[in-house]
């Protein structure tokens, strides 16, 4: 780098003689005063043979920073920081990671396709007599990336859009991951004021996740070839968006599976209450203030809007009848409403595509009573059902609570299961809840799930002749009411 020191030292020299120069200008015609400047210019460029290019940590808007300037602090600090002599170690704005960049007027370099480039960190420091508005913007920095001439357009056309992708590459890697969750309508216009948030912590991943091992394949399969499909989706028109129909009994799942599927892909999860929002309109604006990398879920979608368009909580529902939940005719007073209309727009309208890479899952209890217009493919690409534990689901339960993959009672407790409806959820819980008293005793825990599993036989083979005793008798009754009817036209005919 001393090289290009010495060039920037030239670069001063003929400075001080340019000022030189214009201190005796006003004796010299003003056209020969321009020329000898130019020359002077182009002296320095043409023995100078390096280029460089500024980047600074406020741009054009200067209240935010610029988003180049933080992809390249970001790049640095991971392909180049290892390089550096002074390192600068913070903790992230969301996170309790620690993280080490280069530290303030150093240098590094780098090597990109056999061109060499340094990076300068330049700190502006403020004059003293000046009182900044805008605490963050005291001592803003500036990135000098220094390169010879012979590399300008590999660094220009190439080097630096690839700091730009590494860099924000670097930063979804190392940002804390957040959990969002909607505002009760009316809030303001920012994401802030539509979305609240917590950090995203949610321990569950596909390993963990009981289910039949093929189906878990194929979703995971599913996730990873949508992730890489940016090009694809481009190519064949579409916005960059998949949804998923988890449907299946309580406890079976589906929330974990969400969580699972947020860790695989290393995206955000906006929670949306569909209860809390007043109308269509503010479901785009919520739609909208969702960021790229991040799954959209609607938690039982078919207990949130009934057919009128009224929001309601899920005891009213199941109370309810068995009508579709959601109108198919535009309600009238659409302002105030969340219509079927407003949520098909909400899945695949035209401002679903901005920013890209979502997914959007709806969940439920009752796949049948959903509007089909709203889960046909194409909008809930993939419907996963998922289900009682069997016996593959079960073996991942024992290895994750238990540690134990083989046992003498897994033949009798397979049969059980194959017999027995019972949620993975409950399962969990019989094994979880002998591991806590016994100590993890793997046997005590099997010989009660066998237990419970007996027991719900039972209660199951017991509700089922109550059921048919029932409906006998319902059937008798009937049968009486109308003999009684037909006696009685008879009676009067
Ligand atoms: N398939 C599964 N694999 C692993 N754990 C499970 C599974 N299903 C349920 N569980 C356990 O049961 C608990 C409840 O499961 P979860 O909330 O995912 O069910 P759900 O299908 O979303 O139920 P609901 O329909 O009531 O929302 C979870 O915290 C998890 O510990
Ligand atoms: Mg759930």
């Amino acid at each position: 780098m001393a090289v290009v020191d010495r060039w920037a030292g030239l670069g001063s020299a003929l400075a001080s003689f340019l000022f030189l120069w214009s201190m005796v200008q006003r004796h010299v015609p003003v056209t020969i005063s321009h020329r000898v400047a130019t020359w002077a210019n182009k002296l320095v460029s043409y023995f100078n043979p390096y280029v460089e290019i500024t980047i600074s940590e406020y741009g054009a808007e200067r209240f935010r920073r610029s988003d180049f300037f933080l992809a390249a602090e970001a790049y640095l600090s991971d392909a180049c920081a290892p390089r550096a002599r002074k390192l600068k170690a913070e903790l992230g704005r969301d996170s309790s990671n620690l993280q080490v960049s280069v530290g303030d007027n150093d240098e590094v370099t780098d090597a990109f396709q056999g061109a060499t480039v340094w990076w300068y960190v330049v700190k502006k420091v403020p004059r003293s007599n000046v009182i900044s508005l805008y605490a963050n913007q005291d001592d803003p920095r500036t990135y000098r990336v220094v390169f010879h001439r012979r590399h300008r357009d590999l660094v220009v056309g190439k080097y630096l859009p690839h700091v730009l992708k590494e860099g924000r590459a670097v930063t979804v890697r190392n940002r804390q991951r957040r959990l969002f969750t909607n505002n009760p309508s009316g809030g303001g216009r920012g994401r802030g004021d539509v979305w609240s948030h917590v950090p995203f912590e949610h321990p569950s991943t596909f390993d963990t996740l009981a289910m039949d091992p093929e189906d878990k394949e194929a979703v995971v399969d599913d996730l990873e070839a949508f992730r890489e499909a940016k090009d694809y989706y481009t190519k064949v028109g579409k916005a960059w968006k998949r949804g998923y129909l988890l449907y299946g009994p309580p406890g079976t799942g589906k929330s974990t599976m969400i969580a699972a599927m947020a860790n695989l892909l290393d995206y955000d999860v906006y929670d949306l209450e569909l209860t809390a929002v007043n109308n269509n309109t503010d479901l785009r604006k919520l739609f909208i203030e969702t960021t790229g990398k991040s799954i959209i879920v609607v938690e039982d979608i078919d207990c949130s809007v009934d057919l009128t368009g009224k929001r309601k909580d899920k005891k009213s529902e199941r109370e309810a009848d068995d009508k579709p939940k959601l109108p198919m005719e535009p309600d009238k007073d659409e302002g105030s409403k969340i219509t079927l209309s407003g949520m098909l727009n909400f899945i695949d309208g035209l401002w679903s595509a901005c920013g890209g890479e979502r997914i959007i899952i709806f969940t439920t209890n009752h796949k049948d009573k959903l509007e089909p217009a709203l889960i046909r493919r194409g909008r809930m690409d993939r419907h996963i059902e998922m289900s009682y534990c069997r016996f593959p689901a079960f073996k991942v339960l024992a290895k994750n609570y238990l540690d134990v993959e083989e046992h003498e009672l897994f033949d009798q407790i397979g049969q059980l299961l194959e017999e027995t409806d019972m949620s993975p959820a409950d399962v969990a819980e019989n094994l979880m809840s002998m591991s806590k008293k016994k100590k993890k005793d793997a046997n005590a825990c099997l010989e009660s799930l066998v237990k419970a599993l007996k027991q719900a036989k039972e209660e199951a083979a017991k509700a089922k002749v109550e059921a048919e005793a029932k409906k006998k008798v319902e059937a008798a009754a009937e049968a009486a009411k109308s003999k009684e009817e037909d006696e009685a036209k008879k009676g009067s005919g």
